[in-house]
C-alpha cells in the first residue's frame, strides 16, 4: 500500500519535472521505479551522509522482505548507524570545546619562564621570578614584588616535550592544542610567542628536533585531526616573515638584496568582505605532515636573523607560519576555508640596553612598534571597542581577519628568569596583562572558581566524547574490513563473527546516544551553569546549535574563501599531480620536485617533474661521462649578471674518482669543499675548481653510481676547517646544486634548465625545493641566514642531520659572493666566522638550533 503511494508520488513529480500535461500511467511510473532500482550501487560507502541514512531506513524496512537481510546490507546499515553516531559525537564534541573556549576567553594567554642556562649559573644573577601554574611573582627589590595572573604558567622547567607514563606528552603544546582543534572546526586561529629577545620564542615555537616546539606539533595535530574527522580536508602551506615593516615571502629564494622587486612584491589585500589575503605569497599545497615540515624547515632556514649583544642568533623580523585549511563537504564548519597562523614575534628590546646601532637598531625599532601596534589592537577587542587599529602596522593588517571576536588566539609571553632582565620581563608581562586584563581582570574569586570548575566539566566532556569517538571509529574500520571481504568473497573467522556480533549489540546504544543528545542540545548547555556562564546567543550560533545560525554560517563562509583553484601543471600531468594556485602564485608540494625558475609562472616559479625511476641504461653512459658542467640561472637579472662564479667554466680538470680506502680516510676529508662534497656523494659526480689566472673554474665529472646515503655520511662527520685555499676561493664563489639524476639527464642532452639549479643564493633555495628537500653541505658549513648591515642577505652556510641524509638526493653548495661583506671590523663575515675553526661541538650545536 505504502509502496504503491510513493509511485503515486514519484510519478507526479516526475511529471512535474518534465512538465508533461498528460498524466503518466502507474505502469510507466513503474517501469521507470525498476530501472532506477536496478541502477548499480557504485559510490564508495565512506561517509556518513544522508543517502547511508536513506540506505538503513530502506534496509530496516526491507528487513522482513526475502532479499535485502543479506549479511552485506545489514553491514551496510550497521555502518550508516555507526557514521551517523560519529557525526553525532562530533558535533557534541564541537559544541563542549566551543562552550570550553567561551569560558576560557577566546583570547588565552600564558607565560613562560626560560631556564637559567649553564653560562648564566656561573654570574651573579639570581632568579627574580617565582610562579605556581597560574601567577607569577616578580621580586622588584628585597621589600617590593609585583603578582601576575596569566592562564597558564610554564616553570623554567617545564618541558616541551615529557615522558608520561611511556607516552610522549608536549606540556606546552597541550595548553595550545584546544586552540588547533577549533581551527579544524573550521575558525581562524592565532598562535604568536611574544617576549624579549632571547627568551626561547624561537625554542617554544620551533623547538628542537629531540622536542619540537608548537608549530610542528601542531601541523602534525591538524592532520591527524583532519585525518580523524569524516571530512575531506584541503591544506596549504605559506610562510612569510615581517622585516622592517615589510613582507617577505619565505617560501621563495631571497634575493641577495633587499631593494629586489621579488622582495618588495607581497602586499596585503582585503576583499569587501572583509578577508584578507596577500598577494603573491606563495601558497604550497600539503597533503601530509611531513611536506609541511619540511617546508617549515625551509622557511625558517631563510629568516632574517643576526647576532646581538643579547642573543646571538636573534631573529630580526616576525615570522609569520600560515596553514590554511578548506573542506567543502562540512557545512557545519565555522568557515569553508580558514586559517591557523602560527608566528614567533620578533623579540622586544630595550634600545639603550642591547646598544644597538645601524640596522639593528633600526630592526629593534620596527619590531618593538609593530608589537606595540600588536597590542593596541588585541587590547581594542578585548575591550569591545567599536575601532579596532589594525591598520596600524603590517603585522596587524595581515592577521585582520584572524584576530578578532569570530578567532581563536593564544599568546605565550616569553620572560627571563634573571635579574639583569627585570626591566624587560616587567614590560613583557605588563604587555601580557594588557592583552589579557579585560576579559578576566575583574571577576572576583567567587566567581573565578566556578568557572573553573564550568570549564574542568566541559573539558572532560571534550575528552569523553574524544574517546568514544575514537571506538566509533574503530568500529567503523572493522565493518569496512567485514564489508570488504563480503564483496571479495573471503569468509569471517570466528573472531570476525564475534565483533560484528559484539557491533550489532552496540548500536542501539548509539542510537539511545543520539537520541539524547538530541534532547541535550534542544534545552541550553550545559543546564547546571549558572545562566551567566550559558553561552550566548552569539556563541550558539558559533556553535551552529540553531538551524538559522548554521544557515547564516554558511552564507557568510562564502565571504571568507580563499580564492583557490587547483590546475593540472602541464610539467608533472604525466604523474597525475595538480598545482594549486593560490591568487597570483602557489605551489603544490608534492613527491615530484620543484623549482623555481625565471621563465615559469606569473611569479617566477616553475614545476620540474624529473624521473623518480632511473632508466637502468643510464648508469652506463653516467659512467663514461666525462666533464659535466651544470649551471643554471633562475632569472633574468641573474642571467645577465656575470658576477656568478659558475659561469666562469673553460676550465677542465679530470677527476679522479676515490678509491674506498679513501673514502673512509680522513685526510681524504681535508681537500676542497667541492671536491669533498661530490666525492662524499659517493663517487657519483667528482668536482674540482681550482683558481686560474684569479678566475674560479669548476669541473664536475660523472663517475660510478653507488647508493648516497651511506657515503654522505662521511661528509656528516667532517669538522674539518677549510684551507687557505678554500676560503680564498669562497670569497667570490657562488652556488651550485644539482642531483646525479639532473647530470644523467644533462648528460642525454635533455633540458638543462629544468636539470640543475644554483648560481646564486636564490638557487640555492631551488636547490632546496627538490624531491627530498634537502640542501646539503660539508659539515663545516651551516646554513645561518643573516643581513647584513648594507642590506645584503647573507647565506653563511647550511646544516644537516643525518636524518636529512638519508632522504637526500641533491647536494648543494652555498658560497655566494655576498659572503664577502664586511663587518664591523672591516672582516668579511666569513672570515670572522673561520676564526672560530674548528668548530667546537657547542657551537655547532648552538648554529643547528637556529
Ligand atoms: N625553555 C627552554 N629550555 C631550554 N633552552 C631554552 C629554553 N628557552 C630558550 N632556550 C635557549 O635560549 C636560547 C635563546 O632562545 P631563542 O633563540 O628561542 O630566543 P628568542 O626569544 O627567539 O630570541 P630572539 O627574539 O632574539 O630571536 C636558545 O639557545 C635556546 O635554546
Amino acid at each position: 500500500m505504502e509502496s504503491r503511494k510513493r509511485l503515486r508520488n514519484l510519478a507526479d513529480s516526475i511529471r512535474s519535472l518534465l512538465g508533461l500535461k498528460t498524466h503518466l500511467t502507474s505502469t510507466w511510473a513503474d517501469s521507470v521505479c525498476n530501472i532506477i532500482k536496478d541502477l548499480p550501487y557504485e559510490e564508495p560507502f565512506n561517509d556518513y551522509h544522508i543517502r547511508n541514512l536513506n540506505l538503513k531506513t530502506q534496509s530496516f524496512e526491507d528487513k522482513d522482505g526475502d532479499d535485502l537481510g543479506t549479511d552485506g546490507s545489514m553491514i551496510q546499515v550497521d555502518l550508516a548507524a555507526l557514521y551517523a553516531d560519529l557525526n553525532t559525537l562530533n558535533s557534541c564534541r564541537r559544541q563542549a570545546l566551543n562552550d570550553y573556549l567561551d569560558l576560557k576567553g577566546n583570547i588565552r594567554v600564558f607565560c613562560r619562564i626560560r631556564p637559567i642556562t649553564e653560562g648564566e649559573k656561573f654570574g651573579t644573577l639570581r632568579p627574580v621570578v617565582a610562579a605556581d601554574s597560574c601567577n607569577v611573582l616578580l621580586r622588584l627589590s628585597e621589600s617590593k614584588t609585583k603578582h601576575y595572573c596569566f592562564d597558564k604558567v610554564f616553570h623554567p622547567h617545564s618541558s616541551q616535550v615529557v615522558l608520561v607514563t611511556e607516552k610522549l606528552t608536549a606540556e606546552v603544546f597541550s595548553e595550545v592544542e584546544p586552540v588547533i582543534k577549533s581551527a579544524v572546526d573550521g575558525y581562524n586561529a592565532c598562535i604568536f610567542a611574544y617576549g624579549q629577545t632571547g627568551t626561547g620564542k624561537t625554542f617554544t615555537m620551533e623547538g628542537k628536533p629531540d622536542c619540537p616546539g608548537i608549530v610542528p606539533l601542531a601541523i602534525e595535530a591538524l592532520f591527524k585531526q583532519a585525518a580523524d574527522s569524516c571530512h575531506s580536508f584541503l591544506f596549504t602551506f605559506s610562510m612569510l616573515e615581517i622585516y622592517m615593516g615589510n613582507l617577505r615571502d619565505l617560501l621563495i629564494p631571497q634575493t641577495a638584496k633587499s631593494t629586489d622587486s621579488v622582495a618588495q612584491c607581497l602586499s596585503v589585500q582585503k576583499d569587501p568582505k572583509g578577508g584578507i589575503e596577500i598577494d603573491n605569497l606563495v601558497t604550497i599545497r600539503v597533503s601530509d605532515f611531513n611536506q609541511a615540515k619540511r617546508l617549515y624547515g625551509l622557511g625558517s632556514r631563510f629568516r632574517s636573523t643576526a647576532s646581538t649583544n643579547s642573543n646571538k642568533t636573534s631573529s630580526r623580523s616576525h615570522c609569520l607560519t600560515r596553514v590554511s585549511m578548506t573542506c567543502f563537504d562540512a557545512p557545519e564548519r565555522r568557515r569553508e576555508t580558514n586559517k591557523l597562523w602560527m608566528i614567533d614575534l620578533g623579540g622586544s628590546e630595550r634600545v639603550l640596553k642591547t646598544k644597538a646601532w645601524g640596522r639593528r637598531l633600526d630592526e629593534g625599532k620596527a619590531i618593538n612598534l609593530s608589537l606595540s601596534a600588536l597590542g593596541d589592537v588585541i587590547n581594542a577587542l578585548q575591550r569591545r571597542k567599536s575601532h579596532v587599529p589594525y591598520r596600524n602596522s603590517k603585522l596587524t593588517q595581515v592577521l585582520t581577519d584572524s584576530l578578532g571576536e569570530d578567532s581563536k588566539t593564544v599568546m605565550v609571553v616569553h620572560i627571563s628568569p634573571k635579574e639583569e632582565d627585570l626591566c624587560e620581563t616587567v614590560c613583557s608581562l605588563g604587555f601580557a596583562t594588557r592583552v589579557r586584563s579585560v576579559h578576566l581582570g575583574n571577576e572576583d574569586k567567587e566567581v573565578r572558581a566556578k568557572k573553573e570548575v564550568a570549564m574542568a566539566q566541559l573539558l572532560q566532556r571534550v575528552q569523553q566524547l574524544e574517546y568514544e569517538r575514537q571506538d566509533v571509529r574503530k568500529d567503523i574500520k572493522k565493518l569496512k574490513e567485514r564489508l570488504h571481504d563480503q564483496l571479495t568473497g573471503t569468509e569471517p573467522s570466528p573472531r570476525e563473527r564475534m565483533e560484528v556480533q559484539y557491533l550489532s549489540e552496540r548500536l542501539p546504544q548509539c542510537k539511545e546516544r543520539e537520541e539524547r543528545v538530541n534532547v541535550d542540545t534542544a534545552g541550553s548547555f550545559p543546564a547546571k551553569l549558572p545562566r551567566f556562564m550559558r553561552p550566548t546567543i552569539c556563541s550558539r550560533k558559533k556553535a551552529s546549535l540553531d538551524e538559522p545560525a548554521a544557515e547564516w554560517v554558511r552564507k557568510r563562509s562564502s565571504s571568507v574563501r580563499a580564492e583557490s583553484v587547483t590546475l593540472p601543471l602541464k610539467a608533472i600531468s604525466d604523474c597525475g599531480s595538480e598545482c594549486s594556485i593560490s591568487r597570483t602564485s602557489c605551489l603544490s608540494f608534492t613527491d615530484y620536485e620543484t623549482e623555481y625558475c625565471n621563465n615559469a609562472s606569473e611569479c617566477e616559479i616553475k614545476m620540474v617533474a624529473l624521473p623518480q625511476q632511473k632508466n637502468p641504461h643510464r648508469t652506463n653512459k653516467v659512467e663514461s661521462s666525462k666533464g659535466l658542467l651544470l649551471n643554471n640561472s633562475l632569472h633574468d637579472r641573474q642571467k645577465t649578471e656575470p658576477a656568478n662564479a659558475l659561469t666562469n667554466t673553460s676550465g677542465r680538470i679530470p677527476a679522479i674518482p676515490p678509491s674506498q680506502s679513501q673514502k673512509k680516510d680522513r685526510s681524504f676529508e681535508h681537500a676542497t669543499v667541492r671536491q669533498l662534497n661530490f666525492n662524499g656523494m659517493s663517487n657519483k659526480i667528482s668536482s674540482r675548481e681550482e683558481f686560474n689566472n684569479g678566475k674560479l673554474e669548476k669541473l664536475t665529472t660523472l663517475e660510478k653510481t653507488t647508493s648516497p646515503v651511506e657515503d654522505l655520511a662521511i661528509i656528516d662527520r667532517m669538522q674539518h676547517p677549510p684551507d687557505d685555499a678554500v676560503k680564498k676561493k669562497l670569497g667570490s664563489a657562488s652556488l651550485s646544486s644539482f642531483s646525479v639524476q639532473e647530470a644523467q639527464d644533462l648528460q642525454e642532452g635533455l633540458d638543462a634548465n629544468s636539470s640543475c639549479c644554483g648560481t646564486s643564493i636564490d638557487h640555492a633555495y631551488s636547490g632546496v625545493i627538490h624531491r627530498k628537500n634537502i640542501v646539503m653541505e660539508t659539515e663545516w658549513i651551516e646554513i645561518d641566514r643573516r643581513t647584513s648591515d648594507d642590506g645584503a642577505d647573507i647565506i653563511m652556510s647550511n646544516d644537516f642531520t643525518t636524518n636529512d641524509l638519508e632522504c637526500c638526493d641533491r647536494i648543494s653548495i652555498i658560497t655566494n659572493e655576498n659572503i664577502c661583506s664586511t663587518n664591523q671590523n672591516g672582516k668579511s663575515e666569513l672570515e670572522a666566522e673561520y676564526e672560530n675553526f674548528p668548530p667546537k661541538e657547542s657551537q655547532l650545536l648552538n648554529k643547528k638550533t637556529k
